[in-house]
């Protein structure tokens, strides 16, 4: 018997997708990317968690950087009450950016294991960032988003396209 190993209990294997790696200067920040293709269906990482405690969450981690990495988390507290509080996704989970149009890897929670996997959504090309949904509710300014000309801006644009 291998010393340290558990006799019983659950065992959950980890997986890390190969070929992938970290793009610092992205208009999004660091970003995971593909270096070659990664098929439909491939399990790009297994990322245990840590979850916060409600309250350590409200009186700490709301107040600093970590909260920009931490994901809802269902919890069931003391009186068996349905909350929700926020998890810590170690590993390259936490690298993932957010696509509202062009998301390519799903997530899902496992909440008795305490992990989240990350799965290829579809066949992704070499070069493509790998991104998730966060949600609705964003608390950055998508790099994403096509921002919108004054009326003023469009005509100066127009003017110019004629002159060109
Ligand atoms: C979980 S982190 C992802 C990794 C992060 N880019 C980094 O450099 O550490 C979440 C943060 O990434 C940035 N981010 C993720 N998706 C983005 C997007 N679509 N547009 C702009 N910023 C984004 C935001 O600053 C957000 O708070």
């Amino acid at each position: 018997m291998q010393m340290g190993r558990a006799e019983s209990g659950s065992e959950i294997p980890l997986q890390r997708c190969a070929d992938l790696v970290i793009i610092s200067d992205t208009p999004k920040g660091r970003g995971v990317f593909a270096t070659s293709v990664i098929p439909a269906r491939t399990v790009i990482d297994v990322c245990p968690v840590l979850v916060l405690g409600l309250e350590e969450n409200a009186k700490y981690i709301e107040k600093t950087q970590l909260y920009h990495y931490t994901y809802n988390w269902p919890i069931v507290d003391q009186h068996g009450k349905k909350k929700v509080t926020q998890a810590i996704i170690l590993g390259l989970g936490s690298m993932f950016n957010h696509s509202t149009q062009e998301q390519n890897v799903g997530w899902e929670r496992d909440l008795k294991g305490l992990v989240v996997t990350y799965r290829a959504l579809r066949d992704i090309p070499a070069g493509e960032e790998l991104c998730i949904s966060y949600g609705a509710r964003l608390t950055f300014k998508d790099a994403d988003s096509v921002v919108a000309l004054s009326e003023e801006d469009e005509i100066k644009q127009l003017i110019q396209i004629e002159l060109d």
